[in-house]
């Protein structure tokens, strides 16, 4: 899915294409299909590494985070963006501040600057990638598995006035489409009540009336 977005809120150009279970990408040019196939195919031992690890983390077996959201079906869309887009430019907003659904985002840029997260007290923070690293941010599903403990941050993109052209590539790597999300039990008791309503991952997804692959955050309309 091409889009360009430059109205008030939003100043980017984007590519969106299903990564996983399957790539789905536009056959031309060759090059792009080639590059995509093996980055996400290498991404998936980062994936699985991220999931062990954060499992073990959170006091559960290696494994329970691949099997509770069935990560080998899990549903992954890439994002290439261009800021500011090529044809009109309005404002410094790239993406305005939002969360983003599944378990993580992994991001790579060209050049440095233009992300920000916010902190817990309520500051912009800019977020400094090193060369030739991935930043990891946890998602909306993370947040729900673990009632709240691990946060899903609100982050955006600030594009200096347009000054300087910045690329990333966002993947949101998310459970399987039809996985329920529900806060486990582990971390609901009666001193933490559930915090979040249960959907499954594709309801999540068409909440607020947007096809799978917009992946947009109802983070919102599912706290209890
Ligand atoms: O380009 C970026 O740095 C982040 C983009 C982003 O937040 C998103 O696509 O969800
Ligand atoms: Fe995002």
């Amino acid at each position: 899915m091409w889009g360009l977005n430059c109205h008030a809120g939003e100043n980017r150009e984007y590519l969106k294409v299903v990564a996983h279970p399957q790539l789905h990408c536009p056959a031309k040019p060759a090059t792009l299909s080639e590059v995509l196939e093996e980055y996400f195919e290498r991404f998936q031992d980062v994936k699985t590494g991220l999931a062990r690890a954060i499992s073990k983390i959170l006091g559960f077996e290696e494994g329970y985070i691949e099997k509770v959201f069935d990560l080998t079906s899990g549903f992954d869309v890439a994002a290439m963006n261009v800021y500011p887009p090529n044809f009109q430019s309005k404002g410094s907003i790239g993406v305005p501040s939002h969360t983003d659904p599944g378990f993580f985002v992994s991001l790579i840029q060209d050049v440095d600057g233009g992300l920000r997260v916010l902190s817990h007290k309520g500051k912009w923070i800019n977020v400094y990638i090193p060369r030739n690293a991935f930043l990891i941010q946890i998602g909306d599903h993370l947040e729900i598995l673990t009632n709240g403990k691990y946060k899903s941050h609100v982050h955006q993109v600030v594009v200096d006035n347009n000054k300087v052209r910045r690329i990333s590539l966002a993947t949101l790597h998310g459970p399987s489409l039809d996985t329920l999300v529900i806060p486990a039990s582990e971390f609901v008791d009666q001193f933490h009540p559930p915090g979040y309503r249960g959907t499954t991952y594709k309801e999540s997804l068409e909440a607020n009336g947007h096809y799978e692959i917009e992946v947009q955050s109802c983070l919102e309309q599912l706290r209890l």
